[in-house]
């Protein structure tokens, strides 16, 4: 072990939420800066459907299941294993939170749109600040391009984003789909990290523009460029059943432009069946048991 590692394991071990998180069972320290983020702001409730974005190793999986409870449902995704949790209404995916299909996948396990989208996702890092600023600064646009199509309207958008040149420039397109835009750190986020946590409170139900001037969105759609992601295909891919829910949920993609100037957008919508959603999380459940 190499000196730099040896002092990075003695700092660990001095570390309070560390140790607390060890102590209570907790999958990281991070467990703690989402229980202290939504006992400050609240925009997490009980029985809400969340996706976590970025969920490895699953500390934050574990908060907001402990904030929805019973009836809630949370699903994670990230690019790392998660080791299974024990509940029964928590489900994370291994994949790439930028790509199309994952993120089928995951709103394919929810009984509604979610009523909260929560990312605590980092890229890996160069040591290039600038660079990884930037990366940072792509993925957490991604995470808001994705609330804006999956969100509830009204519904919350919690981001870690590193502080930057382009910092201002995030905030000010959060707001532009959110009615108010808070940014905090919270007591076990560590001083020296650049990082602070950006809260976009009650979705506008607008959808992500792409083709907007805003420099963050020009970013964004050069990478999607890049990468070979289609960012049209959503467009062609009207209807995914659940077949194993036996019809009673249909997540599809629609397209809302006509006659309404509101929500003049394409969005992925999920419909459940209103009559009975307690039976959906059954289905859920007995589906997640089967397998
Ligand atoms: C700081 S950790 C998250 C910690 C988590 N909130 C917890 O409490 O356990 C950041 C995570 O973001 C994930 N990540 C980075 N880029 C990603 C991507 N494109 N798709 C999915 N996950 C990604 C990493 O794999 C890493 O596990």
């Amino acid at each position: 072990m190499g000196k730099k590692d040896k002092r990075w394991v003695l700092q660990r071990k001095r570390d309070f939420y560390y140790n607390l998180a060890k102590k209570n069972q907790y999958r990281s320290r991070a467990t703690y800066k989402l229980f202290q983020l939504n006992e400050k702001f609240n925009f997490i409730k009980e029985d809400n459907v969340v996706i976590d974005l970025g969920c490895a190793p699953g500390g934050w999986l574990q908060s907001a299941r402990e904030i929805v409870g019973e009836d809630g449902f949370v699903v994670g995704i990230d690019l790392q294993k998660v080791k299974p949790l024990n509940y029964d209404n928590v489900i994370a995916i291994r994949g790439d939170m930028t790509k199309e299909e994952i993120l089928k996948e995951a709103i394919s396990h929810l009984p509604r749109n979610p009523d909260v989208i929560i990312c605590d996702a980092s890229p890996n890092v160069s040591g290039v600040w600038d660079v990884d600023h930037t990366c940072s600064l792509i993925l957490t646009t991604m995470a808001l391009m994705t609330s804006t199509r999956v969100l509830k309207k009204g519904g919350n958008f919690v981001v870690k984003v590193f502080q930057g040149d382009l910092f201002n420039k995030y905030t000010d397109l959060v707001s532009t789909y959110f009615d108010k835009v808070i940014t905090t750190k919270p007591k076990a986020s560590r001083g020296e990290s650049a990082e602070v946590y950006v809260i976009g409170r009650r979705f506008n139900g607008k959808l992500f523009d792409l083709e907007s001037e805003h420099p963050l969105a020009k970013l964004l759609k050069n990478s999607l460029q890049e990468s070979g992601e289609k960012i049209t295909e959503i467009k062609k891919e009207r209807k995914i059943k659940i077949t194993s829910l036996k019809g009673t949920t249909t997540v599809e993609t629609a397209l809302t432009t006509e006659n309404n100037q509101n929500d003049e957008k394409e969005n992925l919508i999920i419909k459940k069946d209103e009559k009975n959603p307690e039976l959906l999380i059954k289905h859920i459940r007995e589906m997640r048991k089967n397998k």
